[in-house]
Protein backbone atom coordinates (compact mmCIF):
# COMPACT_ATOMS: atom_id res chain seq x y z
CA UNK A 1 0.00 0.00 0.00
CA UNK A 2 0.81 3.72 -0.36
CA UNK A 3 2.77 5.55 2.21
CA UNK A 4 2.31 9.38 1.39
CA UNK A 5 2.68 12.56 2.75
CA UNK A 6 -0.31 15.01 2.97
CA UNK A 7 1.54 18.05 3.67
CA UNK A 8 3.34 19.96 1.00
CA UNK A 9 5.10 22.42 3.54
CA UNK A 10 9.35 22.42 3.17
CA UNK A 11 11.39 22.35 5.46
CA UNK A 12 12.59 25.23 6.61
CA UNK A 13 16.99 25.44 6.19
CA UNK A 14 18.42 28.42 8.02
CA UNK A 15 21.03 30.35 5.76
CA UNK A 16 24.61 30.83 7.79
CA UNK A 17 24.34 34.35 10.01
CA UNK A 18 28.11 35.05 11.20
CA UNK A 19 27.73 36.54 14.75
CA UNK A 20 28.79 39.74 15.92
CA UNK A 21 32.11 39.89 14.40
CA UNK A 22 33.67 42.92 14.11
CA UNK A 23 33.33 44.00 10.24
CA UNK A 24 36.27 42.75 9.00
CA UNK A 25 36.75 39.88 10.31
CA UNK A 26 33.27 39.67 9.12
CA UNK A 27 34.36 40.10 5.29
CA UNK A 28 36.74 37.83 5.96
CA UNK A 29 34.58 35.02 6.98
CA UNK A 30 32.91 35.88 3.97
CA UNK A 31 35.47 35.42 1.55
CA UNK A 32 37.05 32.29 3.52
CA UNK A 33 34.31 30.55 4.65
CA UNK A 34 35.11 28.13 7.35
CA UNK A 35 34.90 24.90 7.51
CA UNK A 36 31.42 24.27 8.77
CA UNK A 37 30.11 27.65 6.18
CA UNK A 38 31.56 25.84 3.31
CA UNK A 39 28.81 24.60 1.07
CA UNK A 40 25.72 25.57 2.99
CA UNK A 41 24.48 27.72 0.38
CA UNK A 42 24.99 24.78 -1.85
CA UNK A 43 23.74 22.86 1.10
CA UNK A 44 19.96 24.64 1.13
CA UNK A 45 19.52 25.09 -2.65
CA UNK A 46 19.89 20.91 -2.48
CA UNK A 47 17.82 20.68 0.29
CA UNK A 48 14.63 23.24 -1.33
CA UNK A 49 15.17 21.40 -5.07
CA UNK A 50 15.07 17.68 -3.23
CA UNK A 51 12.07 18.42 -1.30
CA UNK A 52 10.30 19.80 -3.77
CA UNK A 53 11.17 17.09 -6.35
CA UNK A 54 9.83 14.68 -3.65
CA UNK A 55 6.37 16.13 -3.28
CA UNK A 56 6.23 15.94 -6.96
CA UNK A 57 6.94 12.41 -6.94
CA UNK A 58 3.96 12.01 -4.22
CA UNK A 59 2.05 13.70 -5.73
CA UNK A 60 2.54 11.31 -9.19
CA UNK A 61 2.66 8.32 -6.98
CA UNK A 62 -1.00 9.40 -6.04
CA UNK A 63 -2.26 9.51 -9.78
CA UNK A 64 -0.49 6.38 -11.25
CA UNK A 65 -1.87 5.05 -14.10
CA UNK A 66 -0.07 2.85 -16.45
CA UNK A 67 0.11 5.00 -19.09
CA UNK A 68 2.55 7.08 -16.77
CA UNK A 69 5.15 4.15 -17.95
CA UNK A 70 7.94 4.19 -20.64
CA UNK A 71 10.52 2.11 -21.69
CA UNK A 72 14.06 3.30 -22.12
CA UNK A 73 15.92 1.68 -24.80
CA UNK A 74 17.92 -0.41 -21.72
CA UNK A 75 14.09 -1.81 -20.90
CA UNK A 76 14.32 0.06 -17.58
CA UNK A 77 10.97 2.03 -17.06
CA UNK A 78 10.93 5.85 -17.06
CA UNK A 79 8.04 7.72 -15.41
CA UNK A 80 6.51 10.91 -15.55
CA UNK A 81 7.71 11.56 -12.34
CA UNK A 82 11.39 10.74 -13.25
CA UNK A 83 10.91 13.09 -15.65
CA UNK A 84 9.37 15.79 -13.72
CA UNK A 85 11.52 15.43 -10.27
CA UNK A 86 14.57 15.73 -12.75
CA UNK A 87 13.34 19.10 -14.47
CA UNK A 88 12.33 20.40 -10.74
CA UNK A 89 15.66 19.70 -9.33
CA UNK A 90 17.71 21.28 -12.19
CA UNK A 91 15.27 24.42 -12.19
CA UNK A 92 15.64 24.73 -8.27
CA UNK A 93 19.41 24.92 -8.52
CA UNK A 94 19.56 27.09 -11.67
CA UNK A 95 17.22 29.92 -9.69
CA UNK A 96 19.25 29.33 -6.37
CA UNK A 97 22.54 29.49 -7.07
CA UNK A 98 22.58 31.53 -10.67
CA UNK A 99 25.96 33.26 -9.82
CA UNK A 100 27.35 29.60 -10.54
CA UNK A 101 27.26 27.87 -13.98
CA UNK A 102 25.00 24.65 -13.59
CA UNK A 103 26.99 21.29 -13.87
CA UNK A 104 24.45 18.57 -13.69
CA UNK A 105 25.46 14.94 -13.91
CA UNK A 106 21.40 12.95 -14.15
CA UNK A 107 19.87 10.05 -15.16
CA UNK A 108 17.18 10.70 -17.64
CA UNK A 109 17.13 12.69 -20.45
CA UNK A 110 14.38 14.50 -23.14
CA UNK A 111 15.38 12.05 -26.20
CA UNK A 112 12.32 10.28 -26.18
CA UNK A 113 9.55 13.24 -24.70
CA UNK A 114 10.52 15.21 -28.25
CA UNK A 115 9.46 12.23 -30.34
CA UNK A 116 5.74 12.68 -31.71
CA UNK A 117 4.99 9.73 -29.35
CA UNK A 118 5.82 11.78 -26.14
CA UNK A 119 3.66 14.67 -26.78
CA UNK A 120 1.07 13.43 -24.36
CA UNK A 121 3.57 12.32 -21.62
CA UNK A 122 5.20 16.49 -22.07
CA UNK A 123 2.41 18.21 -21.50
CA UNK A 124 1.65 16.02 -18.35
CA UNK A 125 5.30 16.53 -16.99
CA UNK A 126 5.32 20.22 -17.72
CA UNK A 127 1.81 20.44 -15.63
CA UNK A 128 3.11 18.67 -13.21
CA UNK A 129 6.05 20.73 -12.75
CA UNK A 130 4.22 24.17 -13.01
CA UNK A 131 2.04 22.95 -10.42
CA UNK A 132 4.82 22.15 -7.86
CA UNK A 133 6.41 25.36 -8.49
CA UNK A 134 3.38 27.16 -7.98
CA UNK A 135 2.40 25.11 -5.07
CA UNK A 136 5.38 26.27 -3.32
CA UNK A 137 4.95 29.87 -4.52
CA UNK A 138 8.85 31.03 -4.37
CA UNK A 139 9.67 31.18 -8.13
CA UNK A 140 6.51 33.84 -8.91
CA UNK A 141 3.91 32.98 -11.58
CA UNK A 142 5.73 32.33 -14.51
CA UNK A 143 4.67 29.02 -16.48
CA UNK A 144 6.80 26.70 -17.87
CA UNK A 145 7.01 26.21 -21.26
CA UNK A 146 7.12 22.26 -22.59
CA UNK A 147 10.30 22.89 -24.64
CA UNK A 148 11.52 24.61 -20.99
CA UNK A 149 10.71 21.44 -18.90
CA UNK A 150 13.08 19.88 -21.98
CA UNK A 151 15.66 21.95 -21.64
CA UNK A 152 15.36 21.82 -17.94
CA UNK A 153 15.68 17.79 -17.83
CA UNK A 154 18.72 17.95 -20.66
CA UNK A 155 20.80 20.17 -18.38
CA UNK A 156 21.50 16.63 -16.91
CA UNK A 157 23.78 16.22 -19.82
CA UNK A 158 27.25 16.93 -17.83
CA UNK A 159 30.35 14.15 -18.10
CA UNK A 160 31.27 15.01 -14.26
CA UNK A 161 34.98 14.27 -13.73
CA UNK A 162 37.40 14.77 -11.14
CA UNK A 163 37.38 18.78 -11.91
CA UNK A 164 35.43 21.76 -10.29
CA UNK A 165 32.12 21.64 -9.07
CA UNK A 166 29.30 18.99 -10.64
CA UNK A 167 25.88 18.38 -9.06
CA UNK A 168 24.68 14.16 -9.62
CA UNK A 169 20.88 13.40 -9.38
CA UNK A 170 19.26 10.34 -9.38
CA UNK A 171 15.41 12.23 -10.10
CA UNK A 172 13.65 8.87 -8.83
CA UNK A 173 15.90 6.10 -7.44
CA UNK A 174 14.34 2.57 -7.43
CA UNK A 175 11.72 3.33 -9.74
CA UNK A 176 10.66 -0.29 -9.63
CA UNK A 177 9.98 0.06 -6.07
CA UNK A 178 8.05 3.88 -7.20
CA UNK A 179 5.79 1.59 -9.21
CA UNK A 180 5.21 -1.09 -6.59
CA UNK A 181 4.33 1.71 -4.72
CA UNK A 182 7.31 0.94 -2.13
CA UNK A 183 10.62 2.03 -1.31
CA UNK A 184 11.84 4.90 -3.97
CA UNK A 185 14.55 8.05 -3.28
CA UNK A 186 15.53 11.04 -4.94
CA UNK A 187 18.93 11.44 -4.70
CA UNK A 188 21.25 14.80 -5.12
CA UNK A 189 25.00 15.24 -4.37
CA UNK A 190 27.61 17.59 -5.01
CA UNK A 191 31.05 16.80 -6.10
CA UNK A 192 33.87 18.81 -5.76
CA UNK A 193 37.67 18.35 -7.48
CA UNK A 194 36.12 14.35 -7.68
CA UNK A 195 34.81 14.13 -3.93
CA UNK A 196 31.70 14.28 -2.77
CA UNK A 197 31.11 17.55 -0.32
CA UNK A 198 27.37 16.97 0.29
CA UNK A 199 24.45 14.52 -0.71
CA UNK A 200 20.65 14.76 0.26
CA UNK A 201 18.36 12.26 0.21
CA UNK A 202 14.64 12.47 0.15
CA UNK A 203 12.62 9.06 1.07
CA UNK A 204 9.05 9.72 0.77
CA UNK A 205 7.96 6.28 2.08
CA UNK A 206 10.43 5.27 4.99
CA UNK A 207 8.92 5.75 8.24
CA UNK A 208 10.75 8.46 10.25
CA UNK A 209 11.17 5.98 13.10
CA UNK A 210 13.41 2.61 12.88
CA UNK A 211 12.40 -0.04 10.28
CA UNK A 212 14.68 -2.45 12.18
CA UNK A 213 13.54 -5.80 11.49
CA UNK A 214 11.33 -4.46 9.07
CA UNK A 215 8.48 -3.68 11.14
CA UNK A 216 7.56 0.09 12.36
CA UNK A 217 4.82 1.24 14.31
CA UNK A 218 5.45 4.86 13.20
CA UNK A 219 2.81 6.18 11.26
CA UNK A 220 4.84 9.33 9.62
CA UNK A 221 6.37 8.46 6.75
CA UNK A 222 8.77 10.56 4.70
CA UNK A 223 12.28 11.44 5.14
CA UNK A 224 14.97 13.69 4.16
CA UNK A 225 18.59 12.89 5.03
CA UNK A 226 21.63 15.66 4.64
CA UNK A 227 25.36 15.36 4.66
CA UNK A 228 28.53 17.55 4.53
CA UNK A 229 31.62 17.03 4.29
CA UNK A 230 32.95 16.64 8.20
CA UNK A 231 29.41 17.99 9.25
CA UNK A 232 27.52 14.75 10.31
CA UNK A 233 24.36 13.11 8.87
CA UNK A 234 21.03 14.59 9.59
CA UNK A 235 17.41 13.68 9.33
CA UNK A 236 14.06 15.53 9.43
CA UNK A 237 10.52 14.26 8.20
CA UNK A 238 9.94 15.53 4.86
CA UNK A 239 7.35 18.15 6.01
CA UNK A 240 9.82 19.99 8.50
CA UNK A 241 10.41 18.50 11.45
CA UNK A 242 13.64 19.57 13.21
CA UNK A 243 16.57 17.70 12.27
CA UNK A 244 17.68 15.02 14.37
CA UNK A 245 21.53 14.05 13.90
CA UNK A 246 22.13 10.37 13.22
CA UNK A 247 24.56 7.48 13.43
CA UNK A 248 25.30 4.38 12.29
CA UNK A 249 24.90 0.77 14.13
CA UNK A 250 27.72 0.72 16.29
CA UNK A 251 26.63 -3.45 16.66
CA UNK A 252 30.82 -4.64 16.76
CA UNK A 253 29.09 -8.76 17.11
CA UNK A 254 28.16 -9.57 13.18
CA UNK A 255 25.87 -12.18 14.35
CA UNK A 256 23.61 -9.29 15.74
CA UNK A 257 23.70 -7.91 12.76
CA UNK A 258 20.93 -7.25 10.08
CA UNK A 259 21.75 -6.66 6.60
CA UNK A 260 20.32 -5.00 3.52
CA UNK A 261 20.21 -5.74 -0.50
CA UNK A 262 18.37 -4.65 -3.21
CA UNK A 263 14.94 -5.27 -3.64
CA UNK A 264 15.14 -6.56 -7.08
CA UNK A 265 16.75 -9.88 -7.82
CA UNK A 266 18.06 -8.88 -10.99
CA UNK A 267 20.40 -5.44 -9.12
CA UNK A 268 22.20 -8.19 -6.94
CA UNK A 269 23.49 -11.75 -6.90
CA UNK A 270 21.84 -12.60 -3.65
CA UNK A 271 23.31 -16.19 -3.50
CA UNK A 272 26.70 -14.28 -3.21
CA UNK A 273 25.14 -12.25 -0.23
CA UNK A 274 23.74 -15.50 1.63
CA UNK A 275 27.04 -17.08 1.76
CA UNK A 276 28.47 -13.94 3.02
CA UNK A 277 25.78 -13.68 6.03
CA UNK A 278 26.57 -17.21 6.55
CA UNK A 279 29.84 -16.37 7.04
CA UNK A 280 29.44 -13.97 9.33
CA UNK A 281 26.80 -16.10 11.47
CA UNK A 282 24.28 -13.43 10.66
CA UNK A 283 20.88 -14.91 11.99
CA UNK A 284 18.53 -12.46 10.52
CA UNK A 285 17.00 -12.77 7.30
CA UNK A 286 18.38 -10.02 4.98
CA UNK A 287 15.69 -7.22 4.38
CA UNK A 288 15.14 -6.49 0.87
CA UNK A 289 15.12 -2.73 -0.15
CA UNK A 290 14.52 -0.71 -2.94
CA UNK A 291 17.16 2.48 -4.12
CA UNK A 292 19.16 4.41 -1.59
CA UNK A 293 17.02 4.48 1.05
CA UNK A 294 19.36 1.90 1.88
CA UNK A 295 21.49 4.18 2.54
CA UNK A 296 19.16 6.13 4.98
CA UNK A 297 18.31 3.18 6.76
CA UNK A 298 22.06 2.44 7.54
CA UNK A 299 22.74 6.11 8.35
CA UNK A 300 20.48 5.64 11.36
CA UNK A 301 21.46 2.35 12.55
CA UNK A 302 18.23 0.49 11.56
CA UNK A 303 20.48 -2.39 9.98
CA UNK A 304 24.64 -2.25 10.57
CA UNK A 305 25.47 -4.12 6.36
CA UNK A 306 24.24 -2.97 2.86
CA UNK A 307 25.74 -5.93 0.05
CA UNK A 308 25.66 -5.01 -3.39
CA UNK A 309 26.92 -7.28 -5.87
CA UNK A 310 25.73 -6.63 -9.71
CA UNK A 311 26.14 -9.19 -12.17
CA UNK A 312 28.78 -9.40 -14.61
CA UNK A 313 28.66 -6.39 -17.21
CA UNK A 314 26.91 -4.61 -15.50
CA UNK A 315 28.07 -0.94 -14.84
CA UNK A 316 27.00 1.11 -11.66
CA UNK A 317 25.74 4.76 -12.27
CA UNK A 318 27.26 8.01 -10.13
CA UNK A 319 24.31 9.09 -9.19
CA UNK A 320 22.98 5.48 -7.84
CA UNK A 321 25.91 6.00 -4.84
CA UNK A 322 26.80 9.36 -4.10
CA UNK A 323 24.31 11.12 -2.22
CA UNK A 324 24.24 7.72 0.03
CA UNK A 325 27.63 7.14 0.52
CA UNK A 326 28.40 10.31 2.01
CA UNK A 327 25.14 9.71 3.87
CA UNK A 328 26.65 6.54 4.96
CA UNK A 329 30.10 7.80 5.88
CA UNK A 330 29.20 11.00 7.15
CA UNK A 331 27.01 9.38 10.02
CA UNK A 332 30.23 7.16 11.12
CA UNK A 333 30.22 4.41 8.23
CA UNK A 334 32.58 3.04 5.79
CA UNK A 335 31.38 2.47 2.17
CA UNK A 336 33.78 1.24 -0.37
CA UNK A 337 34.14 -1.03 -3.06
CA UNK A 338 34.41 -5.21 -2.63
CA UNK A 339 38.25 -5.19 -2.15
CA UNK A 340 37.94 -2.42 0.78
CA UNK A 341 38.64 0.61 -1.28
CA UNK A 342 36.85 3.76 -1.62
CA UNK A 343 34.09 4.34 -3.93
CA UNK A 344 35.63 6.85 -7.00
CA UNK A 345 33.20 9.26 -8.02
CA UNK A 346 35.54 11.17 -10.24
CA UNK A 347 35.41 9.32 -13.52
CA UNK A 348 32.62 10.57 -14.87
CA UNK A 349 28.90 9.08 -15.07
CA UNK A 350 29.69 5.88 -14.31
CA UNK A 351 31.43 4.13 -11.04
CA UNK A 352 34.91 2.38 -12.09
CA UNK A 353 34.57 -0.85 -9.71
CA UNK A 354 34.45 -4.03 -11.08
CA UNK A 355 33.12 -6.19 -8.02
CA UNK A 356 30.40 -4.58 -5.67
CA UNK A 357 29.74 -1.94 -3.16
CA UNK A 358 29.36 -3.07 0.73
CA UNK A 359 28.92 -0.33 3.67
CA UNK A 360 28.81 -1.09 7.21
CA UNK A 361 30.04 0.30 10.53
CA UNK A 362 33.85 0.88 11.58
CA UNK A 363 33.58 -2.30 14.02
CA UNK A 364 32.39 -4.68 11.30
CA UNK A 365 34.20 -3.58 8.23
CA UNK A 366 37.37 -6.07 9.38
CA UNK A 367 35.25 -9.20 9.09
CA UNK A 368 33.08 -7.87 6.55
CA UNK A 369 35.95 -7.87 4.14
CA UNK A 370 36.91 -11.09 4.92
CA UNK A 371 33.91 -12.95 4.60
CA UNK A 372 33.33 -11.09 1.10
CA UNK A 373 36.92 -12.47 0.05
CA UNK A 374 36.28 -15.84 1.12
CA UNK A 375 32.98 -15.60 -0.25
CA UNK A 376 34.40 -14.27 -3.92
CA UNK A 377 37.09 -16.47 -3.65
CA UNK A 378 34.62 -19.76 -3.55
CA UNK A 379 32.57 -18.54 -6.57
CA UNK A 380 35.49 -17.87 -8.33
CA UNK A 381 36.88 -21.72 -7.71
CA UNK A 382 33.22 -22.90 -8.37
CA UNK A 383 32.47 -21.46 -11.68
N1 LIG B 1 21.14 -5.14 -13.67
C1 LIG B 1 21.33 -4.26 -12.72
N2 LIG B 1 22.22 -4.49 -11.73
C2 LIG B 1 22.41 -3.60 -10.75
N3 LIG B 1 21.76 -2.43 -10.66
C3 LIG B 1 20.87 -2.14 -11.60
C4 LIG B 1 20.60 -3.03 -12.67
N4 LIG B 1 19.67 -2.47 -13.45
C5 LIG B 1 19.37 -1.28 -12.90
N5 LIG B 1 20.10 -1.09 -11.78
C6 LIG B 1 20.15 0.07 -10.90
O1 LIG B 1 19.62 -0.21 -9.61
C7 LIG B 1 18.92 0.93 -9.17
C8 LIG B 1 17.84 0.54 -8.17
O2 LIG B 1 18.44 0.34 -6.94
P1 LIG B 1 18.43 -1.00 -6.11
O3 LIG B 1 18.98 -2.13 -6.89
O4 LIG B 1 19.16 -0.66 -4.87
O5 LIG B 1 16.93 -1.22 -5.73
S1 LIG B 1 15.93 -2.26 -6.38
O6 LIG B 1 16.47 -3.61 -6.21
O7 LIG B 1 15.75 -1.87 -7.77
O8 LIG B 1 14.68 -2.22 -5.70
C9 LIG B 1 18.33 1.48 -10.43
O9 LIG B 1 18.14 2.86 -10.26
P2 LIG B 1 16.88 3.58 -10.99
O10 LIG B 1 17.01 3.35 -12.47
O11 LIG B 1 17.12 5.01 -10.62
O12 LIG B 1 15.65 2.99 -10.40
C10 LIG B 1 19.36 1.19 -11.49
O13 LIG B 1 20.26 2.24 -11.74
MG1 LIG C 1 16.39 4.27 -14.05
MG1 LIG D 1 18.98 4.82 -9.56
MG1 LIG E 1 16.44 6.75 -11.41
Amino acid sequence: SFCCLSSSRLPKFAEPHLLSLPSSVASRALVVPSASMQYDKELAAATKAVSLAASLCQKSQKELLRSDVHSKLDRTPVTVADYGSQAIVSIVLERELSAEPLSLVAEEDSGDLRKDSGEDTLHRITKLVNETIENDGSYGASLLSPEDVCRAIDSGKSEGGSFGRHWVLDPIDGTKGFLRGDQYAVALALLDDGKVALGVLACPNLPLASIAGNVTQENVVGCLFYAKVGSGTFMQSLDGSSPVKVHVSDIGNSEDASLFESYEEAHSMQDLTSSIARKLGVKAPPVRIDSQVKYGALSRGDGAIYLRFPHKGYREKIWDHAAGCIVVTEAGGVVTNAAGQPLDFSKGRYLDLDTGIIATNQKLMPSLLKAVRESLEERSSSL
